[in-house]
């Protein structure tokens, strides 16, 4: 069977690192796009080189021309610009939904059969607005960002009670800003739901809070702490592992940016959901039971992710 083919629009951070892990894991042969000359050319070199030490045979390029993304099965997005300490997710909107105009069009153009990961923030409303601008089919367009904040969340509970990272299962729900919902009862520790898990003596109730609000926090902790940008490590991995469902038709549940029309009471957004993904794209969104206060908090976090939709189309009206 041919390699599948794998185009990063944008070869930053986050680029540079997907490009490395898919040739590690010969995912599929890898186009580095973006729109620094040079850049993506310099990175492609640079990891196909590396080819030769860990001895995969897979092709990478990079590229300043949508032409060469042609033909993709996978697009990972994450062109435009990330945060610095002191700004918001959503303070990026200005410069990132115009970029999300020229990728979509792109995209459209030279890879409409492409299952499209979108990671650029403020992600809800940039994967919202990618999927308008490409008229791409929905269930061919996600976003990352619920992987990460359950990774995240699910890092912090495995270093609290030093059980294994394999045997804690985190979700999170909603968008991916500061009042995003981490699922204290859906979420598990060697089975058992984290309320249980308390009065098992694995960690106290008041950790537990103080972890639910540092996963919500997580990505300003990594912008704090880098000054330069933002986290790339665990966002890559993230979207890799979205891509692998796809590309192995895994049908793995993750939490991903969908869009839903009817579960969990809402319509016509993308928001995080956790997501069946396999070669059709999304193919069923999980429903978990909520009860008021979950409800609650996911209603505020969709409340967010309209507003920046708002936002969107008051910038760019053709999205109206
Ligand atoms: N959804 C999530 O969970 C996460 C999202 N992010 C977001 O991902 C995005 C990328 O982050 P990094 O890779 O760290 O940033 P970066 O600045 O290292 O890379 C972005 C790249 O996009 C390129 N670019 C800019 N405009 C472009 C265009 N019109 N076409 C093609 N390429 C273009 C730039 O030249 C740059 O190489 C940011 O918006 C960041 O906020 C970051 C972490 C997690
Ligand atoms: O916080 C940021 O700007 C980048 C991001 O989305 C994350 O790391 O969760």
């Amino acid at each position: 069977m041919a390699r599948a083919k794998i185009a990063l629009i944008g070869a930053g951070m986050i680029g540079g690192t997907l490009a490395h892990i898919c040739a590690r894991e010969a995912l599929g042969d890898v186009i580095l796009f973006d729109i620094a000359e040079g850049t993506p050319q310099g990175k492609g070199l640079d990891i196909a080189e590396a080819t030769a030490v860990f001895g995969q045979d897979v092709a990478l390029k990079g590229a300043n021309d949508y032409a060469d993304i042609a033909g993709a099965d996978v697009c990972i997005v994450t062109a435009g610009v990330p945060r610095k300490p002191g700004m918001s997710r959503d303070d990026l909107i200005g410069i990132n939904l115009k970029v999300m105009k020229a990728v979509g069009e792109g995209i459209a153009k030279h890879a409409p059969e492409a299952f499209v990961i979108c990671i650029t923030n403020p992600l809800d409303a940039m994967v919202w607005a990618l999927q308008k601008f490409s008229g791409l089919p929905k269930e061919k367009v996600v976003g990352m960002a619920g992987v990460l904040d359950s990774a995240r969340f699910a890092y912090f509970l495995a270093e609290k009670t030093g059980v294994s990272v394999q045997d804690i299962h985190a979700w999170t729900l909603g968008g991916h800003g500061d009042d995003m919902v981490p699922m204290v009862r859906h979420s598990t520790i060697g089975g058992l739901p984290l309320p249980d898990a308390v009065k098992a003596g694995f960690l106290s109730q008041a950790d537990l809070d103080a972890i639910v609000e540092r996963t919500r926090k997580g990505g300003g902790e990594i912008v704090a702490l880098l000054k330069t940008g933002s986290a790339f490590y665990a966002p890559a991995e993230s979207a890799i592992a979205m891509a692998k469902s796809y590309l192995l038709d895994q049908k793995r549940v993750l939490p991903c940016a969908v869009w839903v029309s009817g579960e969990y009471g809402l319509s016509d957004l993308y928001v995080g959901v956790p997501a069946l993904i396999g070669a059709s794209g999304v193919e069923k969104v999980v429903e978990f039971t909520t009860d008021e206060s979950e409800k609650a908090m996911l209603a505020k976090s969709v409340d967010s992710v309209k507003g920046l939709i708002e936002a969107c189309k008051q910038q760019d009206p053709s999205l109206a």
